[in-house]
């Protein structure tokens, strides 16, 4: 009970030093990003392919949102314009107080590298570095304080569940594990969002449930948003809201 008390008491306080670190955010605030009539297109071989047809989607504050839909129907060139990564062909994305749509390349990569984490199937981890280090050099590359590093580290691959593991490389360890520590490197410098394509494919039920639940803890003690793709039906019941998307649209 004590033990319990006190993890609680060790989350609530970690929930209010992210939320201060970023500037609290009032209850009461608006979705974090809008889309409104995003398209994109591509030129393939002289032809225009229409993939996104018109999305209008909002991701609220502290939410797990899914985007559900067949192979091809356009889950991750969605994710992709969330994240930065591109640029729609015709409509908006507002992510906080930035117009994705009007920004140039290194705009975006600035507002990306700070205040967006991502994750993905393969996990995406450097082979022979440590878990440790792996989550070390995510925040090296977002230019997080070195003196930051040695508590954050420790805090974030405990938070997944990795306290006993951190100077495992990735072969020492499972694919749920690895996934951990992906998640681990995705939310160190402290997102806002955390865009995750496909996180539990690779994985069977049982740690496709356990990333799951280390999803829902980060929400409450990083105060973050997730917005993830998925084909699974067990994994959606866990979602706060579902997009299904069809051959580029939402119905
Ligand atoms: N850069 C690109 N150039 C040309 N076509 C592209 C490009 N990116 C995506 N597409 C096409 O857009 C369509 C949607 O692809 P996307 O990867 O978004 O689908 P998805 O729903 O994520 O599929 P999956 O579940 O298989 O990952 C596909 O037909 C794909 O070939």
């Amino acid at each position: 009970m004590l033990r319990l008390r006190r993890t609680k008491e060790r989350q609530d306080a970690a929930a209010a030093a992210a939320a201060d670190a970023r500037g609290r955010e009032p209850e009461e605030a608006g979705p974090l990003l809008v889309t409104r009539g995003v398209e994109r297109s591509f030129d393939v071989g002289g032809q225009k392919l229409h993939v996104l047809k018109g999305i209008d989607m909002e991701l609220h504050p502290r939410r797990l949102v899914m985007l559900r839909g067949r192979s091809g129907s356009g889950k991750t060139t969605l994710l992709n314009l969330i994240g930065g990564l591109d640029t729609p062909t015709r409509g908006e994305i507002q992510f906080g107080p930035y117009a994705f749509h009007r920004m140039s390349d290194d705009e975006r990569t600035n507002v990306r590298r700070k205040e967006i984490g991502f994750i993905f199937q393969a996990y995406a981890l450097l082979p022979l570095l440590s878990a440790y280090e792996n989550v070390e050099l995510s925040m090296r590359m977002a230019g997080v304080p070195k003196a930051e590093w040695k508590d954050r580290v420790t805090e974030c691959l405990e938070l997944v569940g990795l306290g006993k593991r951190m100077h495992h490389r990735p072969f020492e360890l499972s694919g749920g594990e690895q996934q951990r520590v992906a998640i681990a490197k995705a939310i160190a410098h402290r997102p806002r969002l955390i865009l995750a394509d496909e996180p539990t494919a690779e994985l069977d039920s049982q740690m496709a449930a356990q990333i799951m639940k280390v999803f829902r803890a980060i929400i409450e003690t990083e105060q973050i948003t997730i917005c993830m793709t998925t084909h699974d039906p067990t994994i959606l019941e866990v979602a706060d809201h579902v997009y299904e998307m069809v051959d580029g649209k939402f119905i």
